[in-house]
């Protein structure tokens, strides 16, 4: 499947040797729950959405993919949930602290294959800065106050990052060719 979304994916993550050296931890003093990443991310964005894992307080999340292979629950597995079954991506979350550990897709998908982490979860440097804002006017559908939103969008420029009222233009040209692909018509 080399014209599936994942692959094209995978080419853009960048390997870390040695593997599993990089770990995404919940916030749970007591054994946490741990991931090992054997790669870099891709995609990383700021996401408004109200269904990614954000810290309290927090406007948006900092999310990004990897390839599934790329992740292994090293520790506490037992401890995590699906937050929400019905959803595209499954979420996995600390039963104890509710940080996000990582979210799948297991259905026909253009993303499947890739899992939606947050490496703020991580001590380690290095990872993939975030690219762009995504689902930004979501923040609206959380309560914040429609009026401010030039505040929230001229902070994303003075960062430097562009920002969605969905994913980025790339993402939404290969959601929108797998489903073209699927229907038939590319
Ligand atoms: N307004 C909605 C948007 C939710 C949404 O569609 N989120 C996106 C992006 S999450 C990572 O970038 C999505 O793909 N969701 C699929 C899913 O959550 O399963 C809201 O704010 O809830
Ligand atoms: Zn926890
Ligand atoms: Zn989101």
């Amino acid at each position: 499947m080399s014209s599936s979304i994942a692959t094209i994916h995978r080419s853009e993550t960048t390997d870390i040797s040695p593997p599993n050296r990089f770990k995404l931890r919940c916030h749970c003093r007591d054994s946490p729950v741990e991931a090992s990443l054997s790669s870099n991310v891709a995609h990383n964005h700021a996401c408004g959405c109200s269904k990614c894992w954000k810290p309290k307080g927090a406007l948006f999340s900092i999310v990004a993919v990897i390839p599934k292979e790329k992740l292994k629950v090293s520790s506490g597995a037992d401890k995590l949930r699906v937050v929400d079954e019905t959803a595209t991506i499954l979420r996995h979350a600390c039963k104890d602290c509710g940080v996000h550990l990582y979210g799948r897709i297991e259905k026909d998908h253009p993303f499947k294959g890739l899992d939606f982490v947050h490496v703020e979860l991580s001590d380690e440097e290095g990872w993939q800065e975030p690219q762009f804002g995504a689902f930004v006017s979501s923040i609206i559908e959380q309560g914040y106050p429609p009026e401010r939103m030039d505040e929230v969008r001229t902070r994303f420029k003075s960062l430097g990052l562009e920002t969605y009222d969905a994913l980025s233009p790339p993402l939404m040209d290969a959601i929108a060719t797998w489903t073209a692909k699927k229907a038939g018509v590319l």
